[in-house]
């Protein structure tokens, strides 16, 4: 399968490529060639294990890579997830709760991140390369990149975390990771700071070049790949027959998790409703309410890893949305460049859009515990939200993408104590903390990659 950019000005690339080049060199986003249609699949799929279907999905856009070569890869990855549905459905209320916290970090992102760890190491061996990684997180994507490849040696990684607006949970899992492949780098800004740098940094193509920088956030395609499997595992287990529909709820920040599920209702997965729900950073429900995507001010709430107003994947949305043509998109994006918003084609039967503010998702984590007898994590809790709100007679799919452990100062304003945290969490200390606080220029950035390799 070929991989092309959602700008359309780079050729396209083999899977291997695509996942070793991250960001297209366009500066746009890479999406398959053309979708594959699973849906007379479902029947044969429907009891497999979580690895095997993954294998059954993922060997169709993987397919440079030897098979037995991606079912060792996909084993590898999953074998650290401590329960062995790997993403198992609890019930909560009228709804299922789709655990995705089970891996390394307690977080949605090590589904993906465990496996992007294992193919990087592949890819580098096989092609006898060295990769430094950049990446920006708002607290969970840094962790799970972190614990995905801190035992890797063909690579560094370096993580670019808001200063002091991560849970202090999030901010010590990635800074105790005393390894010396691993770099830490505080900003001094928001998350959309940190994106954009990184996004800026990737489109200097000499300097990509030169420093070999690869990425792990939801640009690279390997990310949504690994997290359409869990919406047809999902399905498999809530659903008794493949003529049911079934509605997913999905807290969102970057739009990564929910363009996977939209994905897989484009490859056949027979899906209702996604629901989106967001924090007071609610630029995707204007957007899907009015058809005009404007980027507004950060506020930090609750939900500190939603805390996002440009949502990376909504240019692969968008692509989509204007028909597949390049030559739109690039208009729509370059005309939010210059006036900080764009209208787009607002008519989507499948995504459903509302705002979860911060005294609603303190109650609902109350009400859950209380008459549920389940701590949902304050992201978990939007979604469960915006579900119970948008279907209130029907059981739906939320998606909870974080334990609640990692955000005990959430819980406690929730609840009035601190419950649902979690050994591996209680075991971190502040005292083993190491980073370096940086200012939000691209240049500080660079010049922080370039001295760290120099060194290292
Ligand atoms: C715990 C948690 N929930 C939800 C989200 C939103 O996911 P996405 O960015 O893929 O929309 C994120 C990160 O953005 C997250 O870390
Ligand atoms: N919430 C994310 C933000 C980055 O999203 P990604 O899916 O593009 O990696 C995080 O926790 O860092």
């Amino acid at each position: 399968m070929k991989y092309r950019s959602t700008r359309g000005q780079t050729d396209e690339l083999p899977f291997m490529d695509a996942i070793l080049t991250g960001q297209a060199p366009d500066g746009g986003l890479f999406l398959p060639s053309e979708l594959p249609d699973f849906s007379d699949k479902l029947d044969s799929w429907r009891d497999l294990s979580y690895t095997e279907l993954a294998f059954e999905i993922m060997s169709v856009f993987a397919n440079d890579i030897p098979q037995d070569d991606l079912k060792e890869i996909i084993e590898k990855a999953y074998s650290t997830f401590r329960d062995d549905e790997i993403t198992p459905l609890a019930p909560a209320g009228k709804n299922l709760i789709l655990e995705l916290f089970h891996g390394p970090t307690l977080a949605f992102k090590d589904v993906a991140l465990q496996f992007l760890g294992r193919l990087f190491d592949y890819i580098l061996e096989q092609r006898d390369l060295k990769l430094n990684i950049l990446a920006a997180t708002s607290g969970d994507t840094g962790s799970a990149a972190i614990y995905g490849l801190k035992d890797s040696e063909r690579v560094h990684v370096f993580v670019m975390h808001p200063h002091n607006r991560t849970s202090k949970i999030q901010a010590m899992q990635m800074c105790t990771v005393n390894q010396k492949n691993i770099h830490n780098i505080a900003v001094e800004g928001s998350f959309d700071d940190c994106q954009g740098m990184m996004k800026d940094i990737f489109n200097q193509l000499d300097f990509k070049k030169q420093y070999d920088l690869g990425a792990v956030n939801s640009v690279n395609w390997g990310r949504l790949l690994a997290q359409t499997v869990y919406y047809f595992y999902a399905y498999f287990r809530a659903t008794e027959n493949n003529q049911q529909k079934l509605s997913f709820s999905v807290p969102t920040g970057n739009f990564g998790d929910i363009f996977a599920g939209y994905l897989a209702a484009k490859m056949g997965l027979p899906i209702k409703k996604l629901y989106l729900a967001t924090n007071e950073n609610d630029v995707l429900c204007r957007a899907f309410d009015t058809g005009i995507y404007k980027k507004g001010t950060v506020h930090h709430s609750v939900s500190p890893s939603m805390d996002i107003q440009l949502a990376s994947n909504f240019e692969r949305y968008l692509f989509y949305s204007c028909g597949q043509d390049a030559t739109k998109l690039r208009s729509l994006m370059e005309e939010f460049k210059a006036k900080g918003e764009l209208h787009y084609d607002i008519s989507c039967e499948l995504i459903e859009a509302k705002r979860c503010d911060t005294e609603t998702t303190l109650a609902t984590i109350k009400n859950y515990s209380e008459e549920n007898d389940y701590v949902l994590d304050p992201h978990t809790a939007t979604g469960v939200h915006v579900a119970d709100l948008l279907a209130p007679d029907e059981q739906i799919v939320c998606l909870a993408t974080a334990h609640s452990g990692k955000f005990p100062e959430s819980i406690k304003l929730a609840c009035g104590e601190v419950i649902g945290n979690h050994p591996i969490l209680d075991a971190l200390s502040e005292d083993d903390m190491k980073y370096q606080v940086a200012d939000a220029h691209t240049e500080t950035i660079k010049s922080i990659i370039v001295k760290t390799l120099e060194e290292a």
